[in-house]
């Protein structure tokens, strides 16, 4: 049986790490970090979310600046606003929940928030910084994923990794890091061709598609590290109510891998922490201090 990775543990550890250098950044600075949050629309599942990140950020020791605008929001008022976040020196982090409702153009609002406080690592300037090695915003949810490999594995140089999946967000970023890290990087995705082949030759596996239990145990080489970042609600055995799963088959793959993260309380709760982790290091770039970052 595989190792279960506790991503929900090593996300405490790093909000008790963030929030021991918070404490730190505002004995020097005079200020708190801060961390702005946008949401537009009232999708229960981003107001969970969103709840969370605020809650998190104080509980961090970090001021959590919260903006809930109604659906129907014109896209010239979002903007204003980040413009306005943009220009506020108490806030060192802007995270603008998408998906945003369609009257709305995502990518000219990532466009519009500084690339310096853009602690989602969506923008751009911080997607080409990651693509050529400079220092910049990384998007959380890889990064996380990233922690949680290195914690595991040590070293990763010369593994094999099959990325599943090449959203800007999780797939696209997963790929640059792991090249970063010396690893020989696949990235498949609906149109590889048979992809359990192409799954089997990989030591590390990172499946993001968004397709509820799509891997399978004997699509695996045995003693293969598997990163689920699936997040599927499904209808439960019992009547009437959901469950979460990823987008691997936890049962089968379980018997496989050497090592595999659960949905819920693997690669999740990582999101938040690294976002965290993200807006302080933003903070003390912002007030020109330097931080160790390998303290995080
Ligand atoms: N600009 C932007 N940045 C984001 O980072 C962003 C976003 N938009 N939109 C929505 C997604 C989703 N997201 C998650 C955060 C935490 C958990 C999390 O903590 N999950 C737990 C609990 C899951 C549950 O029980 O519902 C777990 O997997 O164990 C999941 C998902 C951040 N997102």
């Amino acid at each position: 049986m595989a190792d279960i990775i506790d991503g929900k543990a090593f996300a405490e550890g790093l909000r008790a790490r963030v929030a021991t250098v918070a404490a730190d950044f505002e004995a020097q600075a005079g200020r708190k970090a801060g961390l702005a949050v946008v949401l537009v629309g009232e999708d229960p599942a981003s107001q969970v979310y969103v709840r969370s990140k605020g809650k998190q950020t104080v509980a961090c020791g970090m001021a959590s600046f919260e903006y809930r605008l109604p659906v129907e929001t014109p896209e010239a008022e979002l903007l204003a606003l980040v413009e306005k976040l943009n220009c506020d020196p108490a806030v060192d982090g802007i995270l603008v929940q998408l998906p945003l409702p369609s009257h709305i153009n995502e990518q000219k609002v990532i466009a519009t928030i500084n690339p310096d406080k853009d602690v989602d690592g969506f923008h751009v300037v911080n997607v080409g910084r990651l693509a050529t090695g400079l220092p910049g915003f990384v998007p959380c949810t890889p990064l996380g994923c990233l922690m949680l490999l290195k914690d595991k594995l040590g070293s990763l140089s010369g593994f094999e990794a099959v990325v599943v999946g090449r959203s800007n967000i999780v797939g696209k970023p997963m790929a640059q890091m792991l090249i970063a890290e010396s690893c020989t990087v696949t990235v498949a995705h609906s149109r590889t061709k048979d992809l359990p082949a192409v799954v089997r030759r990989a030591d590390i596996v990172v499946v993001a598609v968004g397709r509820a239990e799509m891997v399978k145990g004997d699509w695996l080489k045995p003693g293969a590290t598997v990163i689920d970042v699936g997040m599927n609600r499904i209808p439960a055995a019992e009547d009437g109510k959901t469950k979460l799963v990823g987008d691997v088959d936890f049962a089968s793959a379980s018997e496989v891998a050497g090592a595999i993260t659960p949905v819920p309380g693997g690669v999740g709760p990582m999101t938040i922490a690294v976002l965290l982790r993200n807006t302080i290091v933003s903070a003390h770039r912002a007030a020109g201090l330097e931080l160790d970052e390998s303290v995080l």
